[in-house]
C-alpha cells in the first residue's frame, strides 16, 4: 500500500482519484503531527503552506513524489527532490482564471479605494469626497511575466480599454502580436506603466526585481500589484517609495513571510491586501486537486506524469510505445553492473532502427537507472540518472546508428572501465519481446529476466555436462541454457536462468570448475 501524505488544505472532491484508489491510504495530516511517520511516506500533496527542505526529504527515504496543489514551487526544494530521484509534479493551469481574476480584482479595487470606502461606510461614515478614484480606462498597464496569468489578465485589462506593455524575455514577438499586446524591456514597462504587476515565478533571477533602484525608474504616482510571489517586490523598498509618494498604491496578495504578521506596508491605506487568496476558489482548488491527484495515482500506475518539473512531459501514446524499449534500457544497463564490477568511467549508448524515432534521451537515463541500480544507495531513476553519473564521474554519450546488426532495432551500450570494457546490446521483437543478442564480444540470445548466470569459459568438451551435472547433482533446475562462442576451441559464453538464484556455495563450485574462465550473477 502506497502512503500518500496531504499535508496541506487540498480540496476533498478533488481527491477523489486517490480516495478511490485500492493501492493506497491517504493520510490527511500536516507534515510535522507526530502521528505522521515520514519515513514511511510514498508520495506527498502540498500547496504553499508546507515548505519542503533538504532535511525533511532526508526523513522521507520511500517518497517518490511530491505534487503541489498549485503553480508556484518555490516551497520545494526541487533540486534536493532531483538528486534524490523524487518526481515534482504540480498543477499549472488549474488557477489560472482564479489568479487573474484575483489580481484584476485587487486592481479596481486600487483604484477605486474599495476595501478602504467599504470600511468607512461600516464604521458609519459618508466621505464620498475621500474616495476619489482613478479609471482603468486609457491607462496603461505593466505586466512582468507573461505566463499564463500575466496572458489571461492582458485580455481581461485589453476589454476595459486600457494599454498592455510587457517584459518577459521569454517572450516570442509572435507570441506577442497574438495576444495583442506592446512587447518591450524592463526599463520601457518601468517607465511607462501607470500600473505595474508582476507575474514571473520566484527564483533567483526574480527575487527582488523590482527594488529601489527599478522602483525610481517608474513614474511618479504608479501602482504596483503583487499577487504572484512575496520577494519579487522587495518589500520594505516598497514601504519607502509608498511613505515618500512616489507609489501611489499598492495591492498585495503575497509576502515574503507568509502569515506576514506587523508589517511596514500595513500603515499606509493606499495599501491593499490579501492573505494569498488569488488560487482560493471552487473551481481553481477542484481543478488543482484533480490535477494532482490523477498525477499521483498515474505514477503509482505506472503511467506517464503531465506535469512534471523534473522530467520531460510526454503523451499516453508515446509512453506505450517506448514502454517495451523502457524496459529493455533498464535491464542491458543492471546486466552490464553486474557483469562489470569495477568502476566505470564511460558509458556509451548507440541506438538503432525503429527505436530512434522515440525519446531517446529518456531511455538513456533508463539505461542509467538500471546501471546504478544496486551500485549505489540512491534511488536512481530518469529523474535523477543523468546526475548522479555526472557526480560520479561518468560520461554519458548518446549516438544513433544505421547499422541494426540484422534486427528492426537495437541499443548497444558499452561501459569503459580503466582498462576493460563490456557490451551489452538488446533488441524487442514485437510480439516475441525483449531479447539480449550480443554480450562482452559474444553473439547469444537470451531473455532478460529473473535468475540468472552468465559464465565465461573455453570452449572445450565436457564443459558444458559438467556445469550441468553439478547444478543436477545439487538439485537445482536449469530453466534455460544459451551458448555462445567467437571460434571453435576459444573463449566461449553460457548464460543459464533459473527458478531460484544460485547460492554462494552453489555459485564458487561452479567457479572452480576446470575451463570456468569467470561467473557473475544476473538478477533482473
Ligand atoms: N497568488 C496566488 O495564489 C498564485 C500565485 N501564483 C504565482 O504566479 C506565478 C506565475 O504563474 P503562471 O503565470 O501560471 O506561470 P507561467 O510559468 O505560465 O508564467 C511565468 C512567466 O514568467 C516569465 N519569467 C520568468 N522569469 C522572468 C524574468 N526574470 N522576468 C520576466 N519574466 C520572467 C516566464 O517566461 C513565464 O512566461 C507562479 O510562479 C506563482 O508563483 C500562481 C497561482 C496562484
Ligand atoms: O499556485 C500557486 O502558486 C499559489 O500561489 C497558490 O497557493 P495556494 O495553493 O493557495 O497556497
Amino acid at each position: 500500500m502506497f502512503q500518500i501524505l496531504v499535508a496541506d488544505a487540498i480540496n476533498e472532491e478533488g481527491l477523489s482519484p486517490l480516495l478511490d484508489f485500492n493501492e493506497g491510504t491517504l493520510i490527511q495530516k500536516k507534515i510535522n503531527d507526530p502521528e505522521v511517520e515520514l519515513e514511511k511516506i510514498d508520495a506527498l500533496l502540498v500547496r504553499s503552506a508546507t515548505t519542503v527542505t533538504e532535511d525533511l526529504l532526508e526523513k522521507m527515504p520511500q517518497l517518490k513524489i511530491i505534487a503541489r496543489a498549485g503553480v508556484g514551487v518555490d516551497n520545494i526544494d526541487v533540486n534536493a527532490a532531483t538528486k534524490r530521484g523524487i518526481i515534482v509534479v504540480n498543477a499549472p493551469d488549474g488557477n489560472t482564471i482564479s489568479t487573474a481574476e484575483h489580481t484584476f480584482a485587487m486592481m479596481a479595487s486600487l483604484m477605486r479605494n474599495i476595501p478602504q470606502a467599504h470600511q468607512s461606510v461600516k464604521n458609519l461614515e459618508w466621505k464620498r469626497n475621500a474616495f476619489i478614484g482613478t479609471e482603468l480606462y486609457g491607462k496603461t498597464l505593466g505586466i512582468v511575466g507573461m505566463g499564463r496569468i500575466g496572458s489571461e489578465l492582458a485580455k481581461r485589462a485589453k476589454v476595459f480599454g486600457m494599454n498592455v506593455k510587457v517584459y518577459d524575455p521569454f517572450l516570442t514577438k509572435e507570441r506577442a502580436l497574438k495576444l495583442g499586446v506592446s512587447h518591450g524591456s524592463l526599463e520601457e514597462v518601468l517607465a511607462e506603466a501607470d500600473i505595474i504587476t508582476v507575474h514571473t515565478p520566484l527564483t533567483p533571477e526574480t527575487k527582488g526585481l523590482i527594488n529601489e533602484e527599478t522602483l525610481s525608474q517608474t513614474k511618479k504616482g504608479v501602482y504596483f500589484l503583487n499577487c504572484a510571489r512575496g520577494g519579487i517586490i522587495d518589500e520594505l523598498a516598497l514601504a519607502k517609495f509608498v511613505g515618500n509618494g512616489h507609489v501611489a498604491g499598492a495591492a498585495i496578495d503575497v509576502f515574503e513571510v507568509e502569515p506576514p504578521g506587523e508589517h511596514p506596508l500595513f500603515k499606509y491605506d493606499n495599501v491593499i491586501v490579501t492573505p494569498h487568496l488569488g488560487a482560493s476558489t471552487k473551481e481553481a482548488q477542484l481543478n488543482v486537486a484533480t490535477q494532482v491527484a490523477k498525477e499521483v495515482r498515474m505514477y503509482f500506475e505506472g503511467k506517464p506524469v503531465q506535469n512534471s518539473i523534473n522530467l520531460p512531459a510526454m503523451s499516453k501514446d508515446i509512453f506505450e510505445k517506448i514502454k517495451p524499449f523502457h524496459q529493455l534500457s533498464k535491464q542491458i544497463g543492471s546486466i552490464l553492473s553486474q557483469c562489470m564490477k569495477q568502476g566505470v568511467n564511460e558509458i556509451s549508448i548507440t541506438y538503432s532502427g525503429t527505436v530512434t524515432d522515440l525519446e531517446t534521451s529518456y531511455l538513456t537515463k533508463a539505461v542509467l537507472s538500471g546501471f546504478f541500480k544496486n551500485r549505489i544507495d540512491v534511488n536512481v531513476n530518469e529523474v535523477n540518472a543523468l546526475l548522479a553519473a555526472k557526480e560520479r564521474g561518468i560520461t554519458v554519450g548518446e549516438k544513433i546508428s544505421t547499422n541494426t546488426f540484422g534486427y528492426a532495432n537495437s541499443i548497444t551500450v558499452t561501459a569503459k572501465a580503466e582498462n576493460h570494457q563490456f557490451t551489452v546490446r538488446g533488441t524487442f521483437i514485437d510480439h516475441y519481446g525483449p531479447r539480449i543478442v550480443y554480450l562482452n564480444d559474444f553473439v547469444i540470445d537470451f531473455l532478460p529476466e529473473g535468475n540468472m548466470v552468465y559464465i565465461q569459459h573455453m570452449d572445450r568438451p565436457g564443459v558444458v555436462g559438467r556445469v550441468g551435472k553439478i547444478l543436477g547433482d545439487q538439485e537445482v533446475n536449469i530453466a534455460t541454457m544459451q551458448v555462445g562462442r567467437k571460434q571453435a576451441g576459444g573463449e566461449a559464453i553460457m548464460v543459464l536462468s533459473f527458478d531460484k538464484p544460485l547460492d554462494d556455495k552453489q555459485m564458487a563450485t561452479l567457479a572452480a570448475l576446470e575451463d570456468i574462465v569467470s561467473i557473475n550473477r544476473i538478477n533482473l
